[in-house]
């Protein structure tokens, strides 16, 4: 997947601008601190994902005493160009697909793909489990039109099953109707769950020992309430009946799939507890380019890779031997404080863009 153009109206620090992308090329922006690379590829992650990286407000992605932003894209995908475009104002999203409008956000994230390595991703580790959760639901979300409907209709169950929850007088006959529909959902989300950080985590040890010099193993264990090796209708039927007078009680459904989590493990141990904040770098950039290589398997093409201020913290042999292990099919934004030296990227296609105060020149090298 490629982004040819990419155009930001009132986004962040960004006036009016427009860029040409290059197919399959890496693209560097670099300059001094502020100045607005993290912006740049923060417009990409929203155009794949609906939200920021950073902020959950959408009015700080409006640029300083204007009402709305614009960030629109023509996008490549097999042999397919499309556009996309998301238009922010009065604090709503309004999404386009070739000049068509969309409804549902369902409908437009996943059109483009992109994905992240930022410096406060290693928050991730030590997030409420909701952020774990959000992390493989939105991934899953962009690979597979199932899992979007399914996890969207186990939603709607459950929102029904707390209203019912919350009358003066339960009906335990209706609850256990939206019981039983939630049963067959999470057991689809549970397999795809379970399956997805497998795979994962198959994925990102292969590219951990780029990463590290220590031999390590990276693993993930799915928590959710039920033993996921064992058969799941029969123990999820057992624990809805088992909960059921405390769901009384609270007014609301105590367990479920929408309470799962996912611990990071780093030669068995949980990352957080343990791991240097190197470690955790290195995990998660192993973790980022698995899931990439990941996606390529299952779509044959290679998400957009945004990587940001990525070098900072590697030295000159660390930095030559990320640029080659990835993959030479596949577009990617890097930012950096400082300016990349060229031979780093020796057979490969690069672009260079000195970044300053909201404008992005590119230069020759
Ligand atoms: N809504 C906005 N309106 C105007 N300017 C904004 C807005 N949001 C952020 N900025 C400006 O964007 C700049 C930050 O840009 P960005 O986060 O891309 O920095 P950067 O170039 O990646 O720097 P660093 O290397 O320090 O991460 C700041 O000058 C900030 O004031």
């Amino acid at each position: 997947m490629n982004i040819k153009s990419l155009r930001l109206i009132h986004f962040r620090n960004y006036e009016n601008v427009e860029f040409n992308f290059k197919e399959n090329c890496i693209h560097c922006f670099y300059g001094k601190n502020a100045q607005g690379k993290t912006n740049l590829i923060e417009s990409i992650y929203f155009l794949s994902h609906l939200h920021s990286f950073r902020t959950h407000s959408l009015d700080s992605l409006i640029k300083e005493s204007y009402h709305q932003m614009l960030i629109e894209a023509k996008v490549e995908s097999g042999h397919t160009l499309s556009k996309v475009k998301v238009v922010v104002c009065d604090q709503k999203k309004h999404l386009f697909h070739n000049d068509n409008p969309i409804k549902k956000y369902s409908d437009f994230v996943g059109i483009v793909n992109a994905i992240s390595f930022c410096p406060d991703d290693i928050l991730l580790f030590s997030a409420p489990k909701k952020i774990r959760r959000n992390f493989i639901d939105m991934e899953l979300i962009k690979l597979s039109k199932k899992y979007t409907f399914t996890l969207s209709r186990y939603n709607r169950y459950l929102k029904n099953r707390n209203i019912a929850l919350k009358q003066e007088k339960i009906d335990k006959d209706l609850i256990d109707v939206y019981t039983s529909q939630m049963i067959e959902d999470e057991i689809v989300i549970m397999k795809q769950r379970k399956n997805f950080i497998k795979n994962l985590m198959e994925y990102s040890n292969r590219l951990y020992p780029f990463f590290s010099s220590q031999k390590e193993v990276l693993s993930a264990k799915y928590e959710t309430f039920v033993d996921t090796s064992q058969d799941l209708k029969e123990q999820i039927v057992k624990s809805y009946e088992n909960t059921y007078v405390k769901d009384c009680m609270y007014k609301a459904t105590n367990m479920g799939i929408h309470r799962d989590d996912i611990q990071f493990l780093l030669n068995d141990k949980n990352i957080n507890e343990m791991a240097s904040q190197g470690q955790k770098r290195s995990y998660l950039l192993a973790m980022k380019l698995g899931l990439a290589q990941m996606v390529y398997e299952k779509t044959n093409q290679y998400p957009i890779l945004l990587l940001d201020d990525v070098f900072s913290e590697l030295d000159t042999i660390r930095k030559k031997e990320l640029i080659q292990i990835l993959p030479e099919n596949m577009q990617i934004f890097i930012t950096s404080a400082e300016e990349m030296d060229p031979s780093l990227f020796k057979n490969r296609k690069v672009k260079f863009y000195k970044v300053n105060n909201g404008f992005a020149k590119e230069v020759s090298q």
